[in-house]
């Protein structure tokens, strides 16, 4: 995936004219430490869980990326996910580069007590790793704030002193922020109303499908309903559900907690049960991937009937998709800016947790949505004035910022201890 991911870093070196050194530079990770995670489980036996945490590139400041706890993590997936971070931290004008973890595992296998376990003992294996100067970590797909909480109380008794600012995305009362729980999605939301103008969207008379209904499904699906999107399909890991008149966010939310699954749950009209493949090929206008990489490949590009794709989940369109698709007219706002709200508000915590000085929820809010209008103006104006994808633009837009810091540090700087 790292290989296919590298394809948008050597067009936009293309595109600028930027020296080889920083293309050279870009294309590997700086480093990535792997470990393998032993848990006692409840019923006294032990187990092994593959981990990794990547530091990819730290020229604009420490690494920053979440943690993922899923059974089909790999090596590749992170360096390619800390790859993306690198360059989303940019998007975003954040002091960060970009860094990524994850632990193989089906976290649904496991209780609480071995859930804070394996939490944990990531944290003691990658301690020296991390770091608020250095690697700063967050929740991903699969883990959340509590998750979190384990990681930074572990973090703490291995380094005798509180060092909140070494994890973002902690619940409030253990240093973290308001407005980081919805922030991925609200990020995203901001961006697609800035464009709502440009992109002839009326949100009174548009269709939206969202694949995964986690925490940025849901709270994507529930900001855009708020709006007067008409939100016809949703789905999670277990399939999906459709209706022409729309569903309530929170009443399917409602029946996920009470059954496990979306399906089943009730929308306004006629509801039916369909498969995640087809949730993807729905008849609507803005398709919201927001669960996995890939789910958008040749194989069913050409079956995409959404003019606007809001890519809040990392890599959800394969480089060749993207491709065919944009070459349709379908419009892509890329990954690395759609879901940057994240970071920006892990950002804010990181600056909070350092100050000491805690901000109120408006001040999260407009400072969020001051840098998505931003960055996606810019992006915008980029791909208009270069007649270029978006996800080319951000990519351009990114790099730039990126090139600038390596090259202000000089080449040399990377093996001398900068
Ligand atoms: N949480 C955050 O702040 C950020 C998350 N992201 C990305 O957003 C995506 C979703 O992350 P979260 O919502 O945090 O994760 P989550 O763990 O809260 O929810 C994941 C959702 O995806 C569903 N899912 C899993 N496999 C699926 C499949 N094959 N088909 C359809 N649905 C499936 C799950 O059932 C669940 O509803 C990931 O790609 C993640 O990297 C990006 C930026 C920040
Ligand atoms: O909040 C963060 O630091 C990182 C979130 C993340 O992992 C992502 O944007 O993919």
């Amino acid at each position: 995936m790292l290989a296919k991911a590298r394809q948008s870093l050597r067009a936009a070196c293309d595109q600028l004219n930027i020296h080889p050194d920083v293309y050279e530079e870009l294309k590997w990770p700086r480093e990535t430490l792997a470990a393998t995670l032993l848990i006692r489980m409840d019923d006294g036996s032990r187990r092994a869980f593959k981990a990794w945490r990547c530091r990819y590139n730290d020229r604009r400041g420490p690494t920053k990326g979440g943690i993922r706890f899923h059974p089909n993590v790999s090596l590749d997936e992170i360096e390619t996910l800390a790859f993306w971070m690198t360059f989303k931290c940019a998007v975003a004008n954040l002091p960060f580069g970009g860094g990524k973890g994850g632990v193989c595992v089906n976290t649904k296998e496991l209780s609480q007590t071995e859930l804070e376990r394996l939490s944990r003992a990531y944290i003691e294996a990658f301690a020296p790793f991390v770091g608020p100067d250095r690697d700063i970590l967050a929740p991903d797909m699969y883990t959340n704030g509590i998750v979190i909480a384990w990681m930074a109380d572990e973090y703490s008794s291995i380094t005798g002193q509180a060092s909140p600012s070494a994890l973002t995305g902690k619940p409030l009362a253990f240093g973290g922020t308001v407005g980081r729980v919805d922030a991925t999605a609200r990020g995203g939301y901001h961006a697609l109303r800035h464009l709502e103008k440009s992109l002839e969207i009326d949100p009174d008379n548009s269709k939206v499908a969202i694949q995964g209904f986690g925490n940025v499904g849901y709270h994507c699906a529930k900001l855009l309903h708020a709006d007067g999107y008409t939100i016809v399909g949703i789905s999670d890991s277990s399939g999906g559900i459709y209706d022409e008149k729309g569903f309530d966010p929170l009443a399917v939310m409602q029946h996920k907690h009470e059954t496990g699954s979306v399906q089943g749950a009730k929308g306004h009209g006629k509801t039916r049960n369909i498969t995640n493949a087809e949730l993807l090929e729905l008849d609507c206008d803005v398709l919201v991937p927001a669960a996995l990489e890939r789910q958008i490949t040749l194989e069913n590009c050409d079956r995409i009937k959404a003019r606007v794709i809001l890519e809040l989940a990392n890599g959800p369109v394969a480089p060749t998709a993207d491709r065919k698709l944009t070459e349709e007219g379908h419009i892509i706002i890329p990954d690395i800016l759609a879901n940057s709200g994240g970071v920006t508000v892990s950002h804010l915590e990181w600056v909070q947790n350092r100050s000491g000085y805690y901000w109120d929820a408006s001040e999260v809010a407009d400072h969020l949505k001051k840098t998505m209008e931003r960055e996606t103006q810019a992006i915008w104006a980029l791909h208009n004035e270069m007649s270029l994808s978006m996800r080319e633009a951000a990519y351009i837009h990114g790099l730039r910022r990126i090139a600038e810091s390596v090259e202000a540090r000089g080449t040399q700087a990377y093996f001398d201890g900068a």
